[in-house]
This record gives C-alpha cells, sequence and structure tokens, in this order.
C-alpha cells in the first residue's frame, strides 16, 4: 500500500494515539511495528469480536504514526510544524508561506490537548509561538516607541481589522468594566485560574499607586508607577530569551500620543485603528488598576504551564528583516465565524454594560478590495504583541472567549471549531544614511500566517449524552465534520486520479460550509492564483488525526477511512469452523464409499481443495461487498442528514419568506382599507350634499306651489271663504277646475279617482288650474326624476358594499378577522324613500 501522499494532496496526515483511561475496553487498533528507527505509519482496525455486521479488518496508512507515549516536544518537532513556521517566516528577502495546522477526531479523542496543551503542558500554539518569539526578538519592530511602526501596519493589513497593540488590547478587556466578566467555561490551561481570582490585596493599589487624573493621557509619565505595578503582578516570568535592553517593555509602557498618529494623506484608509487608538480616553477609564471591582481575571503568565521547552530549536531567519507578530482568534460555532478576541460583553462602557450581554456578530469570509485573490476572515481584533507573555495573555483571554460544555465523554468539549492565527508582518529593515550611502526607506510589509486549529469532536448523542442546546451543537459540529469528510475523500480521489494520470477530476465541495470554506480555500489552487497580482503560493496544510484506540470503534473508523492516506481492506481468515465441516462431509463421504472406484483420494483432495478456494474467493468477496454496503449506508445516512439539514434549511428560509410576504400584505391591505374607506365617505358626502341641493329645490318648489295654490283658490272664491272653508270643500270633494293634490301623491299613485280624472283632464290654457296642473306635472317628473337617482344611487352603493366585502374576505386573514365596518344608515324620511345600506 503506497502511502506517500501524491503532490496534489492537500494535507500531511499524522496520527497520534492517546493514552486511554478505559482500561476495561477491548482495544481495537494495532499500530504495525516497524524496524526500531523507522516510526510507524500503518495501523490496523478490528471490529469489535460481538460485530453483528461482521466487518472485515481494515488496514490504513498515514505520514507518520505517534503513540500513546509520544510527547507534545516530539509531536512539535515531528509533524512538521517546524517547517511550516519557517515558511511563515519566509527566507531571506522572500515573502512567507501560509500555513494550516488542524486536529480532526472523535470528541475526547486529544485534538485540544494536542493545539492548545493541558493544565501541565504546552499544546502546538504554545510552542509555536515561544519558537517565533525567540527567533524573531532580536528584529521585531518596535511599536512601543516607533512613531511610523504602528500606522504602517494598520496601513498593510488587507482584512479591514482592529489592529491594536497588545497594551492596549489588554487594558481594555481586563479594565474594570463589570462587563468584563468570564463569559464562557474555561480553557485547559486556564481550569485553575476560573476559581482562583487574584488576592484582593492586588486591588489595593498602595497611595503611590494612585490612578493619574482624569485629564491626563495614557502617554503622561504619570503612568510609570502603575507599568512598574503591572510588570510586576503579571510579569514575573519574562522572557528568558531577550537580552536585558530587549526585555519586554510592559504593556502600559506603550505610550501613543495623539502626535504619533498624525493623519498622513499616505495612511489616510487606516481608518478604526488609529482613530480608535487616537483617541484613547484618560487612562482612568483604561486602565485596569483603575477597576478593583472588575470580575474578569487576566491570567498570571507564571502560572500557565512553561513545559516542555523549545529554548534549543533553531530556525532560519531573514536577518535583512523587520518583523511584527500579529495574534487573532476567531471560532466557527454554528457554521458562523466569531471573533474571539472581541468579547461579547462590552467592556470599554459601563453604561453599555447596564445592557446586559451583547450579541456578538457574526463576521464574513471574503475577498477585500486589499485581497481580491484570497479570502480572509473581514473585521477580526488583530493584536500586535512584542513578547511571547503578552502573546499568551492574549491567547488566555480569547480562549475565555470559546465555547466548551460538559459532556457525557469529556468534561470540557469544545463545542465549536477554533482557529488561532499567527500572523507574522515582514518588510525590510531600511537602512539609515551614512557618509557613503543614502538612507534607505524600510519597505512594505508584508504577511503571512500560521493557523491553527482546534476542530470540535464528532460525538454520538448516546455516548455523549448531551441535550438541547448542546445537542443542537453536535447536530451542526457533526454536519461541518460529514461535509470536511466528503471534501477530504473528493480531494484524496483527485490526487490518486492525478498519480494515475487517468480520468476526470471531482470538483471539491468545500463550500458547503463555513469551515471547509475556511480550511481549503486558500489551499486549493483556484483560478484566481493564476491572476497576474496572485503571488501568494496556497498554504501548506497538516491534519493531525487524534484518536483513542479504546474508544468508539464506529467512529473512529469512520473518521480513520476518509482521512487516512490510503485504505486497504483485509479479509477475516476462514473461520475453523467451515473447516471443520468441510473435512467432516469429506469424511463422510470417504465413509460410504464415495471412492469405489469412481473418484481417487488425491482427486478428491483436489477437489476438495478448489472448493475451499472457491469459498475463500467467495467469502473475500461477500466481506468485501459487505464491507461496501455498510460504507454505502452510511452514506447514506449522511446523505440523509445533509437532505433533513437542507429541508430545515428551506422550511426556514419558506417560513421566512411566508413571515415577510404576510407583513407587506397586511400594510397593504390596511392600506387599501384605508383608501376604501376614505373613498366610500367621500361618496357618501357627494351623495349627501346632492341630495340636499334637491330636497332644496324640491322645499322651494312646493313653497311656491302652495303659495300659487292658496292665491288660486283665493281667486277661484271672490266671496272670500276662509281657509278652513277650503280644506272644507277640498275634503268635501267639492271641485275646483283643478284639484288641489300634492305631487308626492301624484307621484305616489295616491290619487282619489275623482282627483286623478280631474288631474288628468285637459284644463283650458291660461287658467290658475292649467298653470297649475302644468307645475304639478313638471313637479311629479322632478319627483320621477329624483326617484330613478335615488334607486341608482342604491344600487350603486349596494354594489359597492357587495365588491367591498368581497374584497375584504378576499383579502381577510385565515387567522386574524377583520372587523367589519358598520355603517349606520341613513333614511330620507319625509319622502318615503329610503336610503338603506348608507
Ligand atoms: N495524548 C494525551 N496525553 C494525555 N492526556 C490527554 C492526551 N490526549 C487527551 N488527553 C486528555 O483527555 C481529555 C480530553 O482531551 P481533549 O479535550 O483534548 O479532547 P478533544 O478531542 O479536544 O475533545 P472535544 O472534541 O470534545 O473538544 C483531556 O483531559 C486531555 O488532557
Amino acid at each position: 500500500m503506497d502511502h506517500h501522499r501524491p503532490s496534489t494532496a492537500l494535507f500531511d496526515v499524522y496520527l497520534r494515539l492517546r493514552p486511554s483511561s478505559a482500561l476495561d475496553k477491548e482495544r481495537f487498533l494495532d499500530v504495525e511495528q516497524t524496524d526500531a528507527n523507522t516510526p510507524p505509519t500503518h495501523i490496523t482496525i478490528k471490529p469489535p469480536a460481538n460485530d453483528q455486521r461482521k466487518r472485515a479488518v481494515e488496514r490504513f496508512a498515514f505520514t507518520r504514526v505517534f503513540e500513546e507515549h509520544a510527547g507534545q516536544r516530539e509531536l512539535f518537532e515531528s509533524t512538521g510544524v517546524l517547517p511550516l513556521v519557517e515558511g511563515v517566516l519566509g527566507a531571506p528577502g522572500r515573502e512567507g508561506r501560509d500555513g494550516l495546522v488542524a486536529t480532526l477526531g472523535v470528541t475526547g479523542s486529544g485534538k485540544s490537548h494536542t493545539i492548545l496543551g493541558s493544565k501541565s503542558q504546552r499544546g502546538i500554539t504554545q510552542l509555536t509561538l515561544d519558537v517565533l518569539f525567540q527567533q524573531t526578538a532580536p528584529y521585531l519592530a518596535d511599536i512601543d516607541t516607533s512613531h511610523t511602526v504602528y500606522p504602517s501596519l494598520c496601513a498593510a493589513d488587507a482584512s479591514e481589522a482592529n489592529l491594536l497593540p497588545a497594551a492596549h488590547f489588554l487594558d481594555s478587556i481586563y479594565s474594570g468594566d463589570a462587563s468584563g466578566a468570564l463569559s464562557r467555561a474555561t480553557t485547559p490551561a486556564l481550569v485553575r485560574s476560573s476559581d482562583w481570582p487574584l488576592p484582593s490585596s492586588l486591588y489595593t493599589l498602595p497611595p503611590a499607586f494612585s490612578p493619574p487624573p482624569l485629564n491626563e493621557s495614557v502617554s503622561s509619565n504619570v503612568a510609570r508607577p502603575s507599568t512598574a505595578l503591572f510588570d510586576r503582578l503579571y510579569y514575573p516570568s519574562l522572557s528568558k530569551y531577550q537580552s536585558p535592553q530587549q526585555q519586554p517593555r510592559s504593556p502600559l509602557s506603550f505610550s501613543p500620543t495623539k502626535s504619533t498618529v498624525k493623519p498622513i494623506s499616505k495612511f489616510a484608509h487606516v481608518t478604526r485603528s488609529i482613530a480608535k487608538f487616537a483617541h484613547l480616553p484618560s487612562a482612568q477609564e483604561t486602565s485596569f488598576l483603575s477597576a478593583p471591582s472588575s470580575k474578569r481575571y487576566m491570567p498570571r503568565v507564571s502560572t500557565l504551564p512553561q513545559y516542555p521547552p523549545v529554548d534549543d530549536i533553531n530556525l532560519a531567519i531573514d536577518t535583512s528583516a523587520e518583523y511584527a507578530i500579529v495574534i487573532s482568534m476567531y471560532e466557527v460555532y454554528n457554521d458562523r465565524i466569531f471573533d474571539l478576541l472581541t468579547p461579547s460583553t462590552t467592556s470599554t462602557s459601563t453604561t453599555t454594560s447596564k445592557t446586559g450581554p451583547q450579541k456578538r456578530r457574526a463576521l464574513l469570509f471574503k475577498s477585500t478590495e486589499a485581497s481580491p485573490d484570497r479570502k480572509l476572515v473581514a473585521g477580526l481584533r488583530k493584536v500586535i504583541c512584542s513578547t511571547l507573555d503578552q502573546a499568551l495573555l492574549v491567547l488566555e483571554t480569547g480562549l475565555q472567549e470559546r465555547r466548551i460544555a460538559g459532556t457525557g465523554t469529556n468534561a470540557a468539549s469544545s463545542r465549536s471549531h477554533g482557529f488561532f492565527c499567527t500572523e507574522v508582518k515582514k518588510r525590510h529593515r531600511g537602512t539609515s544614511s551614512t557618509s557613503h550611502h543614502h538612507a534607505l526607506p524600510a519597505g512594505p510589509w508584508t504577511s503571512s500566517t500560521l493557523t491553527l486549529v482546534d476542530l470540535a469532536g464528532s460525538e454520538r448523542a448516546r455516548t455523549a449524552k448531551t441535550a438541547g442546546a448542546t445537542l443542537a451543537e453536535a447536530g451542526k459540529i457533526n454536519e461541518s465534520l460529514m461535509y470536511l469528510g466528503q471534501c477530504m475523500q473528493m480531494q484524496a480521489d483527485n490526487a490518486h486520479v492525478t498519480t494515475a494520470g487517468s480520468g476526470n477530476l471531482n470538483l471539491v465541495p468545500f463550500r458547503q460550509c463555513k469551515l471547509t470554506e475556511l480550511l481549503f480555500s486558500n489551499s486549493l489552487a483556484t483560478h484566481h492564483s493564476h491572476q497576474p497580482h496572485a503571488h501568494k503560493s496556497p498554504q501548506k496544510a497538516i491534519m493531525i488525526v487524534t484518536a483513542d484506540p479504546l474508544g468508539d470503534f464506529n467512529a473512529t473508523s469512520q473518521i480513520l477511512r476518509y482521512s487516512a492516506l490510503a485504505r486497504e481492506v483485509t479479509v477475516p481468515r476462514i473461520p475453523s469452523v467451515t473447516s471443520t465441516i468441510l473435512a467432516s462431509t469429506a469424511a463422510a463421504k470417504m465413509g460410504n464409499g464415495y471412492f469405489n472406484g469412481r473418484t481417487t483420494p488425491s482427486a478428491f483432495h483436489e477437489e476438495l481443495d478448489a472448493a475451499l478456494a472457491t469459498i475463500s474467493a467467495l467469502r473475500d468477496e461477500l466481506s468485501v461487498a459487505q464491507l461496501l454496503l455498510a460504507e454505502e449506508r452510511q452514506r447514506r445516512v449522511e446523505a440523509e442528514t445533509s437532505w433533513t439539514a437542507t429541508e430545515q434549511r428551506v422550511e426556514a428560509v419558506e417560513a421566512e419568506v411566508r413571515e415577510e410576504v404576510w407583513g407587506e400584505f397586511e400594510a397593504r391591505l390596511a392600506l387599501e382599507q384605508r383608501r376604501w374607506r376614505a373613498g366610500r365617505e367621500a361618496e357618501m358626502d357627494a351623495q349627501d350634499e346632492h341630495l340636499d341641493r334637491k330636497l332644496e329645490l324640491l322645499t322651494q318648489n312646493l313653497a311656491v306651489w302652495e303659495d300659487e295654490t292658496a292665491e288660486g283658490k283665493e281667486n277661484a272664491s271672490p266671496g272670500g271663504s276662509s281657509e278652513r272653508d277650503v280644506e272644507e270643500e277640498e275634503e268635501a270633494g267639492e271641485d275646483l277646475d283643478y284639484p288641489s293634490v300634492s305631487p308626492f301623491d301624484v307621484a305616489n299613485n295616491r290619487l282619489s279617482p275623482n282627483k286623478k280624472s280631474a288631474v288628468d283632464a285637459p284644463l283650458a290654457p291660461g287658467t290658475p288650474a292649467a298653470h297649475l296642473q302644468a307645475r304639478n306635472s313638471l313637479l311629479t317628473k322632478e319627483m320621477f326624476a329624483l326617484e330613478d337617482d335615488n334607486r341608482a344611487l342604491r344600487e350603486r352603493m349596494a354594489a359597492m358594499e357587495r365588491a367591498g366585502e368581497g374584497r375584504r374576505e378576499q383579502l381577510r386573514s385565515p387567522s386574524k378577522k377583520m372587523r367589519v365596518l358598520k355603517t349606520p344608515s341613513r333614511k330620507w324620511e319625509g319622502s318615503g324613500v329610503g336610503l338603506d345600506g348608507f
């Protein structure tokens, strides 16, 4: 089995076995021993004796296997981390190369132990930082005293980051704001410090260390005593590797003044970092010493593990260069990126802290204006560290933000994928002028990053005994690890296709989730790398797979399958029971005279051997088929999980869209209703006005008609009979030439036959009766016209109401009943012509 990783492969893969505590369990993993001088590279895994699925033995190849006794230092030196560190530092005159080290394994298998260490031992991260500071210490740019270094670093940063000197960062975190309380579980190295606060006596400052007056800036020399105290409290173990002149300065001795960050047009785009830094609040506000009530405890560097030492390690370093080391940290939690150096509670404003914990903002992984060819996590808070101690304090501070929870399998299980980035910024130093040469300005800053990744572990809910939010987190973790497995498998297949020189390359689906995007984007050579400005080579990556040989067989074998460099299936030997059955069958045949002249014993044995060989081959095939079937089943389960996850995502999106559309719809409905009501009211007002005008006209006409009727009556009885006489005459039916009739009676057909014939009878023209008849018929016509108008109006109103009702029914939400509008009915009382329904 060829275990040499093809050149196109992304990762060198190492396997680290951890000493197991579950000694009562059966060991399922064996390391293949080679000769004493060659480190092991192969392992075999055997399914447990009671395995129902009768799985075959599998053999895996890795770049190297580290057995249980391997320590942190051995791992650090032998996994290729040091060449990565050298790569990041860059060869003389050359830009460095990005590197990535990730750990992968089942929960509790030792990933965090490898990357971050434990209470007593340092992990790869701390060892890397130590080596980096040892090598670069004499060449580190002096951010504390140089006026130009900090602005130039900010200007050169391509990731829209918020760059801070370590002193300012630590000060802002550990200042007196109560919001700075530890918000998450403590880290392996800090487990003690959570229940071990600084003695209260340390908070009580002697009078000599009283904080400077409010109006004095941090740059003031008055701040010096607190610097001394800071050194005394937090720097008992000053760097071992620096000469006295290079002893690390305390963070508080950093003295930016407004004049140091004067707005130079060249650095005009250096925005937030400088602006914030230039407007530092007064020392009283920012100094951690000014806040005895702080709940966040700055860890003591001296209490952090010092073992194993790496003082003897030497790397090649570019002595003509000037370096700056910048730390940033983030985590991928539920497929979103969160900065670990921006605490979830604000630590600079007491007013904000009163409002409770602040939700952390998720960050984007994207190409930026200054980095079009490479994706970066944009908007991180990055801390420029001048000493190892500062870097360790920043690391510990960030780790306090990381999500950790106790599960059934690990007391401090990482619930997120942690990314710890050490960025090495490098530029040509520049020279001062001599009598022979002109001064050479410092070159531009280049930047390379070593990212150490502590992946969260895959886990089974049953064994981890998780529930609620922790179970949901586990779902997300498993999903992202499944995508990672798919990508690694595809990449391995591609690598084999490339080596074999035949077949098609698959597209590695690394954009499926944030984790794979972060791990693969800058490792794979994309089309961008062919662009002229894409000068950086893809990052180099190492994967350290951790496993417990006495742990969970299923979970471990699954991870080994997709991470190993090569894999081979070894079929278990035919069980002796089969041979026994075959042998006894043969014996029986012999006893039954099977060989009575037809078949010789030797021919029978040949036949038997052939049969056994066939059976063995068939069993081999069966085992392989069973294995493939098991894998297919596993894939199906994974596909189903992914399908369910996608469905849930779709449902969530759908619900969101529904909610949005419904909100918009309701707003429009309300608008339509308002418009409709306003229109209806306007129309009703117009109708009322119209009717009023008509009524007025009618009343006027009636008055005229009554006057004229009265006049006519007077004229018709010159004897001057009284009004009462006229009425009596009318009632008695004693006719005038033209009867006294109301146009309403005419209109409503309420005339007596006598009156009707009198009204209809033609009269002599010019007489008052004829005049009255003409007026009466005019009024009657007008009445009819009015009646028609009213009817038409009523019909229109009824139609409008029906339409409005229909519309309302149409628009009405099934859940939210709209209040039906009830308009009081109006009636024109006097005429008997109702406007019901208005
Ligand atoms: N090689 C080792 N030597 C000694 N102790 C170890 C080793 N590996 C792991 N441990 C211990 O086992 C425990 C669990 O390890 P660790 O937290 O690193 O697991 P993990 O893989 O990171 O788990 P998770 O994915 O749940 O975060 C820790 O107490 C750790 O110190």
